[in-house]
Order: C-alpha cells, then sequence, then structure tokens
C-alpha cells in the first residue's frame, strides 16, 4: 500500500527539499518504489535532481493539476504523464513557476484543497511511497498537500527557536486533519542542519525533545550541517551519490530506517 508524506514547514530554507529528495532516494535504496512531487513553485527540488531549466519543461504539476480542476472527476489522468525518471531510481512529478498562477487560480474553484489528492489517486497504485515536497507557506498548495497526505514531515533548522512558527504549522495540520483530511498523522519532527558547535543549537534540540516528543514526535535521527549537504544540491544527486560516507548521508540513511521502523518494516 501507498504512503503518501507531505514534507512540509512554512518557514524557508529549514531543509524540506533536502529531506524530500534524500528521504525518497533512501526509501527507492531500499527497494522502494517512490515518487517525489515537487509542490513548490520555485522547482527546488526539480532542480536539485538536475532539471536545471523546469521552466522548459512542457509538462509540470501544475499542468495536471489544471487538467483536473478544468475537468473535475471525469479528468482521466495517465500514470506517465510528466514524469521524470532520475538516475537513482525515483520518478518526480516536477514544478516551475507556473504553479504560482496555478495556485491563485485555486482560490476560487470547487473543491480547491482536493486537486492534488485527485492526482495522488490517480498515480498512488504504482508506488509505495509518494514524497510531497511543500513551498515555505501555509496557502493553498500547502492545504491542497496536506489534504493529499497520510502524514505529514516537519523539517526544523535549530539555527532559532520554531516555537511560533511551529505552533501555527501544528494548528493548520489539525485544522485539516478535522476538516479535510480525518487520516492526517504527524510523522514526527526532525532537526536540520545541527551544529552542536553551537551552546544555542544544543539548547534549541533540547528545548524540542522537550517541548515535541511527547505530544507531536521527534525522529531520534537528526541531520547534521556540513558543506557537503549543502553542495548536493547544486549536483542534481543525493547526498548517497555526492559524498556517501559522510556524516549527513549516514544520517538520512539512518532516518529512512527510522521511517520504516514507524511502518514496522
Ligand atoms: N544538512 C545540511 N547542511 C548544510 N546545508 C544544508 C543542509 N541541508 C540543506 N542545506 C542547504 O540549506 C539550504 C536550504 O535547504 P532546502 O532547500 O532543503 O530548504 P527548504 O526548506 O526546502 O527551502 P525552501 O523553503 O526555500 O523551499 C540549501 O542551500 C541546502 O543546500
Amino acid at each position: 500500500m501507498c504512503k503518501v508524506i507531505a514534507i512540509a514547514n512554512q518557514k524557508g530554507g529549514v531543509g524540506k527539499t533536502t529531506t524530500a529528495v534524500n528521504l525518497g532516494i533512501g526509501l527507492a535504496r531500499k527497494g522502494k518504489k517512490v515518487l517525489l512531487i515537487d509542490a513548490d513553485p520555485q522547482g527546488s527540488m526539480t532542480v536539485s535532481l538536475g532539471y536545471d531549466h523546469p521552466d522548459e519543461l512542457e509538462v509540470t504539476l501544475s499542468t495536471v493539476m489544471l487538467k483536473i480542476l478544468n475537468d473535475g472527476n471525469d479528468c482521466e489522468i495517465s500514470v506517465e504523464e510528466g514524469i521524470l525518471h532520475h538516475a537513482e531510481g525515483v520518478d518526480l512529478m516536477p514544478a516551475n513557476l507556473e504553479l504560482s498562477a496555478l495556485e491563485v487560480y485555486l482560490v476560487n474553484a470547487i473543491a480547491r484543497e482536493s486537486i492534488l489528492k485527485l492526482y495522488v489517486n490517480a498515480v498512488r497504485a504504482k508506488y509505495d511511497y509518494i514524497i510531497i515536497d511543500c513551498m515555505p507557506s501555509l496557502g493553498m498548495m500547502t492545504i491542497n498537500a496536506l489534504t493529499a497526505a497520510d502524514s505529514v514531515l516537519i523539517p526544523v533548522q535549530t539555527a532559532y527557536l520554531p516555537v511560533n512558527g511551529l505552533q501555527q504549522l501544528i494548528s493548520t495540520i489539525n485544522k485539516v486533519k478535522r476538516q479535510l483530511n480525518r487520516k492526517l498523522k504527524i510523522e514526527g519532527i526532525v532537526m536540520t542542519m545541527v551544529d552542536f558547535r553551537t551552546v544555542y543549537a544544543r539548547d534549541i534540540f533540547e528545548k524540542i525533545h522537550l517541548t515535541y516528543s511527547d505530544s507531536v514526535g521527534t525522529f531520534e535521527t537528526y541531520i547534521p550541517i556540513s558543506v557537503k549537504a549543502a553542495e548536493t544540491s547544486a549536483e542534481g544527486k543525493s547526498i548517497f551519490e555526492h559524498c556517501g560516507s559522510g556524516k549527513v548521508a549516514i544520517a538520512y540513511g539512518e532516518l529512512t530506517k527510522e521511517l520504516l521502523e514507524h511502518e514496522g518494516e
């Protein structure tokens, strides 16, 4: 059975794309069939998988979502439509700037929160995992991702205390759960770009564990800060290919295992 995971945090630059890509490829390396969906008009996931000019792609997420918007339940989506196949064994539904226009268009649409879900439902039989990289906002695209997902994984950067932002995100998730997607769960918080050399980061790390490990859930695995990880986004490949023996590759390998343990694997 396919599991759909949204990687969400309305704060920008906290490691959503890096986590989505490396968790997705981590799962593919464990033999899982994985689809990555870029739900961010910046197209960061598309670029970080080596598609350097997302604006030149003919079919992207906005194309298929627009088709669904126009044709409703009668819409026939081919499972292969717009899908790119990455050398490291994952599929990608890319995104580009057109997704911004689509988000504006969504605001007045019927069943506007469920358009991405209709797409996900059309393709999910083919995959074990679908991972959605959300944009840094709590707007209509993120609500669509939360409505389509089975769970949300929340990357949090330990460089500042994110209490207000996290509370807002958790309350949005709870609202979606009550009104649009009763089965939605929080997979857990993953701390990213952790730099234990600073007292500040150690302090935030402990506070997040204390505040959220019982209520929301925190992953035991954390992702350390590393120049190698920062370099990977320009390489078009995963951290496993770029620096397989490094601490960030090891951490994403552990995160993948921890996620699989959530499924009892
Ligand atoms: N473990 C890490 N160590 C060092 N740099 C990292 C690490 N993880 C991610 N980065 C870098 O931090 C920046 C932000 O990461 P990323 O793009 O994954 O965040 P994001 O939350 O998806 O951003 P946005 O909100 O803009 O979509 C990128 O330049 C990325 O290469």
